[in-house]
């Protein structure tokens, strides 16, 4: 019986490299599959990895009906089996909702694969459907990390380097790719440069990111050094 599953997890955790392993493993046995994507950080009609791997994809927008492209495609006589879909956080709810009815009526697999909340802790809306309709949400095993080395719960969005908690819910962008801080603010431009980083709940609460937190250990640098009992005892 088909299903729909949530691959869900922090930014960077591996959703995409899983999305193109599933489709590789499903028609590696011959079924046939559908990737679809929207918004990838590589540009429109991809799916895109942080390990290197890249394929092509349908981009989904406002106007994609799910049911509609697997008729199309069975009509033509086109094999579809199963569903890849990424960044599936950007889907509408009616989407996912659509996505549901090709599983149940259809017997197609639907894995959709994305991050569950937005930089202000808050479900995107698409998220929240697939956690209301899925058959199961599935944790990715990878755990993007903190820089305190706890798991990384939570994506927090910076701009110029600071932490915000206000602004637009669907800004593309990236997480650094060593994993420090996000980027500095250019002296060649003057658009604001909007970064990510996954940290873990207690630092996400207190807003200290990678960047604050080197801040805070020069300053301290010749003192007996601890961020978090710092913070609690509101020193900084
Ligand atoms: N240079 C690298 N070497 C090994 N693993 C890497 C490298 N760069 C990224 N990764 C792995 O790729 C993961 C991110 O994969 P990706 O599919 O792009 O994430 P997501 O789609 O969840 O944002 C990282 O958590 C890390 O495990
Ligand atoms: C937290 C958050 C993220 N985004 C964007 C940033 C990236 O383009 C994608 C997530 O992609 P990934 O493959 O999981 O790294 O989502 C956003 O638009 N708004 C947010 O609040």
């Amino acid at each position: 019986m088909a299903e729909l599953i949530f691959f869900s997890g922090t930014m960077d955790c591996g959703k995409s490299t899983l999305a193109l392993q599933m489709d590789h493993n499903h028609k590696a046995r011959g079924r046939g599959g559908v990737r679809f994507s929207r918004n990838d950080r590589a540009g429109d009609s991809v799916i895109s990895s942080r390990l290197g791997l890249q394929t092509d994809a349908v981009e989904v927008d406002d106007t994609t009906d799910f049911w509609d492209e697997v008729v199309r495609r069975r009509t033509k006589g086109l094999r579809v089996d199963y569903l890849i879909c990424d960044e599936a956080q950007f889907y509408s709810p009616v989407q996912v909702d659509q996505l549901a009815r090709v599983v149940d009526e259809m017997d197609v697999d639907v894995f959709a694969f994305g991050i569950t909340s937005d930089f202000r802790t808050r479900l995107f809306p698409g998220s929240q459907r697939l956690v209301e309709l899925a058959d199961r949400v599935q944790v990715l095993q990878v755990e993007a990390l903190c820089w305190c080395g706890r798991r990384a719960t939570h994506n927090a969005r910076t701009v110029d380097g600071i932490m915000v908690v206000e602004g637009e819910q669907v800004v593309v962008g990236d997480v650094a790719m060593d994993g420090s801080p996000s980027e500095e603010p250019s002296l060649e431009t003057t658009a604001p440069v909007v970064g990510y980083e996954t940290l873990c709940r207690r630092h996400y609460m207190r807003r200290v990111t990678a960047h604050g937190a080197n801040l805070m250990a020069s300053r301290d640098q010749l003192l007996p050094f601890d961020v978090d009992a710092c913070l609690w005892r509101g020193t900084h």
